[in-house]
């Protein structure tokens, strides 16, 4: 099976927003990523709500929010009128992540977990059932551009199986310093969605690096 590539707009040019959501556009992209930081949850602030606008008046793609925000109970709904397809909270930031995750559903989103690496999947075992999608962060969250961490490869292998013990329908999501070396092994432990920031969008040609990680299998 192809993997759905999410190209990550935090590594894109701001000053030129427009032009880089249309390559996108043009590309064999799946979705767009949108990584949202509070310098709460995370030491860095990337955009909010009016970006988000912005990008969603051009995009031609589902919009794949990536939440790492605390509370984030507080700004569903805001996401979601936003433009949000797919909400993404942190497994770490919710109090009640079987009611947020219900909340986003109520919306109309698809509805995600994303774990930092230290987090266990196997604490996901009373809640998978309910998620559309499990992103694993394969960077500690809150910079584009960091070195993948190799745990990432037994948490997806362990995650899968999980998925398939519980008959869930989750994609697996994987997050943080993807690129051409490490993609097919997370495909080949069960791996469908890459999000990939700096290895797109700092290629030469950004379009035949998306064409690349797309034609992997
Ligand atoms: O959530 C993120 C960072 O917190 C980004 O989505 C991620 O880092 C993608 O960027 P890169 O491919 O450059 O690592
Ligand atoms: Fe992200």
């Amino acid at each position: 099976m192809k993997p759905i590539i999410a190209p990550s707009v935090l590594a894109s040019d701001f000053a030129n927003l427009q032009s880089e959501v249309e390559m996108l556009n043009k590309s064999q992209a799946d979705w767009l990523h949108i990584d949202i930081m509070d310098g709460r949850f995370v030491p860095n602030i990337s955009f909010g709500f009016p970006v988000m606008e912005a990008i969603k008046r051009h995009a031609q793609k589902p919009m794949d929010v990536h939440l790492m925000i605390v509370e984030p109970e507080l700004y569903i709904e805001q996401f979601r009128a936003a433009g949000a397809d797919t909400i993404t909270v942190h497994f770490e930031a919710c109090t009640h992540l079987h009611r947020t995750l219900q909340q986003i559903k109520a919306t109309g989103a698809k509805a995600g977990i994303a774990l930092n690496p230290h987090t266990s999947v196997n604490l996901l075992e009373d809640v998978i059932a309910d998620a559309d999608m499990v992103c694993l962060m394969s960077v500690n969250p809150g910079f584009g551009g960091q070195k993948f961490i190799q745990n990432t490869y037994r948490k997806t292998e362990a995650l899968k199986n999980l998925i398939i013990q519980q008959n869930s329908q989750a994609l697996i999501e994987i997050d943080g310093g993807v690129n051409q070396q490490n993609a097919q092994a997370l495909l080949e432990k069960g791996a469908d969605v890459l999000v990939a920031g700096s290895f797109v969008f700092s290629a030469a040609d950004p379009i035949q690096t998306i064409a690349d990680l797309k034609s992997i299998s």
